[in-house]
């Protein structure tokens, strides 16, 4: 995210909205701070709307003002600029309103030839760069029935940023999409605020807000009842209405929903880490993970996507919301809780260092010593802070581009050790000839655990989760999928952990 500085973008000072005598805002006083992505939240008809039209000027207020950059936008007397000025506040709506005669190009280069008196050629310069940066520099002779709603969508933003905008100002820009078209116009608005842009959006993506907002703000009945960062707000509401509408948002936005509804899961796996998951010689992914997958589809009734990911992409995916859930040997860790939310653990561990038996010393001895693991795993980062705790001096982690690079590069003596789950660590082990040659660090032990991983505020699903895994388990079926892949007897066959209790 961009840095915010407290200089006020907009500032809404005592505005007051009626229509007839309905009095649709109360007493609104709000500022936005440059580079600040304020998220509006509120129930239907709470005025949201309203308030994004009262910045723009499309509607007039009856009492108070609303300034942009210091300049009067709006006010009692009327809206107080020109409509060239007020093109620098740029609006996307739900609906994307394209002309659907012209093409993109032509609609979004429209408003910059006749508002702002550019020519053909300087209204292109402008727009073809920001069309190339939301990826539709190949679709610029389209027309709008060529395109899918989450391209529409983003013409329709190009449209508003073409106007070289002091800020922008978005009303549910993704509620008229389909579910999988959603992320790539979200993606798009966090590439603008990465950008600097100051933005208020009006949405009920609450992970959007959690990853995006600056802050957000809670309205109710025209009034603005609660305003903070955005885990705040969301999880942690101080006032009651703002409590009982984030709890009625949560249900109503269930992912279980949406599985049910498409009548799929998209589960992410990562390919590279046998025995939980990795390519078969046909070609075929097997593994744990893959068979825990199919059960908890099977339990759902519905067909089973798997969906390849990395372990330094894993988060990503759950937090834009681009899988249903992840299974990819996923360790429950601090620094991820904060982020997203976990299932009850399927798999208890121990990351531990696999090393040449020859070489094994004191633990001490491992201070500044090489040590490799499989890059975007929590391995180095939980094992440091294990030596912390115990007041040691760390080993020196080398990333790898797998666990098996990992370990080849131990086997290799190019590193001193190969640092993993124990249970990875075992399948490198059993597949050597020469498997008696190396021992894992008999001092180094990090439990780890194994869980799900779902994006956060979503009791129903997470909840559903945890008892497809319990029923699993209950069923016998989780033993099954044990002995299948954990044949060495290395790990003892557990109940899934009810609680995450470290
Ligand atoms: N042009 C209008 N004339 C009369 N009443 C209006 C007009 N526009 C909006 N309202 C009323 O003002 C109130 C606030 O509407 P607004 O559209 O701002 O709410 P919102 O929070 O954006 O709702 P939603 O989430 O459903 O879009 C509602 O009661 C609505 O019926």
């Amino acid at each position: 995210m961009s840095a915010v500085d407290k200089r006020e973008i907009i500032k809404i000072k005592n505005v007051n909205k009626s229509y007839g005598d309905v009095q649709v805002l109360k007493n609104i006083d709000l500022e936005v701070y440059n580079g600040e992505v304020l998220v509006l939240l509120g129930p239907s008809g709470s005025g949201k709307s309203t308030l994004l039209k009262i910045i723009n000027g499309l509607e007039n207020i009856q009492t108070g003002e609303v300034l942009i950059n210091e300049e009067v936008y709006n006010c009692k007397n009327g809206v107080a600029v020109s409509g060239k000025k007020r093109a620098e506040v740029g609006m996307v709506f739900q609906q994307y309103n394209l002309y659907p005669h012209m093409t993109v190009l032509d609609n979004v280069t429209l408003a910059v030839r006749k508002v702002k008196k550019k020519t053909k050629e300087d209204a292109m310069a402008i727009a073809i760069p920001i069309l190339r940066k939301v990826g539709l520099e190949e679709k610029i002779h389209f027309y709008p029935s060529q395109l899918s709603g989450g391209e529409q969508q983003r013409v329709a933003i190009v449209r508003s940023l073409a106007m070289q905008p002091k800020v922008m100002l978005f009303d549910e820009p993704t509620s008229a999409l389909d579910v999988e078209l959603i992320n790539e116009v979200l993606d798009t608005l966090i590439q603008l605020s990465k950008d600097g842009m100051t933005m208020v959006v009006v949405t009920h993506e609450l992970s959007f807000a959690r990853r995006v907002a600056t802050r957000v703000a809670f309205l109710d009945k025209g009034e603005l009842i609660e305003i903070g960062k955005p885990h705040d707000i969301i999880m942690h509401p101080k006032m009651e209405r703002t409590k009982l509408f984030m709890n009625k948002i949560h249900n109503e936005r269930s992912r279980l929903y949406d599985i049910k509804k498409r009548g799929s899961i998209n589960i992410g796996i990562v390919d590279n880490a046998p025995p939980m998951c990795f390519h078969e010689k046909g070609g075929e992914l097997i593994g744990f993970d893959v068979d825990l997958a199919h059960s908890i589809a099977r339990r759902l009734n519905v067909t089973l996507n798997l969906i390849l990911l990395k372990n330094e992409n894993r988060m990503d995916y759950i937090l834009a919301n681009k899988v249903d859930a992840c299974i990819a040997k996923l360790n429950h860790t601090k620094s991820r809780d904060k982020m997203i939310d976990f299932s009850v653990s399927y798999l208890q561990d121990c990351k531990k260092i696999l090393m040449y038996k020859d070489n094994i010393k004191s633990i001490r001895d491992l201070a500044g010593k090489d040590i490799a693991y499989s890059i975007g795993t929590s391995t180095a980062n939980e094992i440091e802070s294990c030596f912390k705790k115990c007041n040691l001096e760390k080993p020196n982690f080398i990333a790898y581009s797998s666990d098996a690079q990992a370990f080849e590069a131990m086997k290799n003596k190019l590193v001193e050790g190969y640092a993993s789950d124990e249970i990875i660590g075992n399948y490198f082990i059993t597949t050597e000839i020469d498997k008696e040659e190396f021992q894992y660090h008999p001092e180094v032990c990090c439990y780890s655990y194994f869980s799900i991983g779902v994006s956060e505020n979503d009791s129903q699903w997470l909840n559903e989760l945890n008892n497809i895994l319990l029923d699993i388990y209950d069923t016998g079926d989780y033993e099954k999928i044990f002995n299948t892949w954990f044949k060495t007897k290395d790990k003892k066959f557990l109940r899934p952990f009810e609680k995450w209790d470290v």
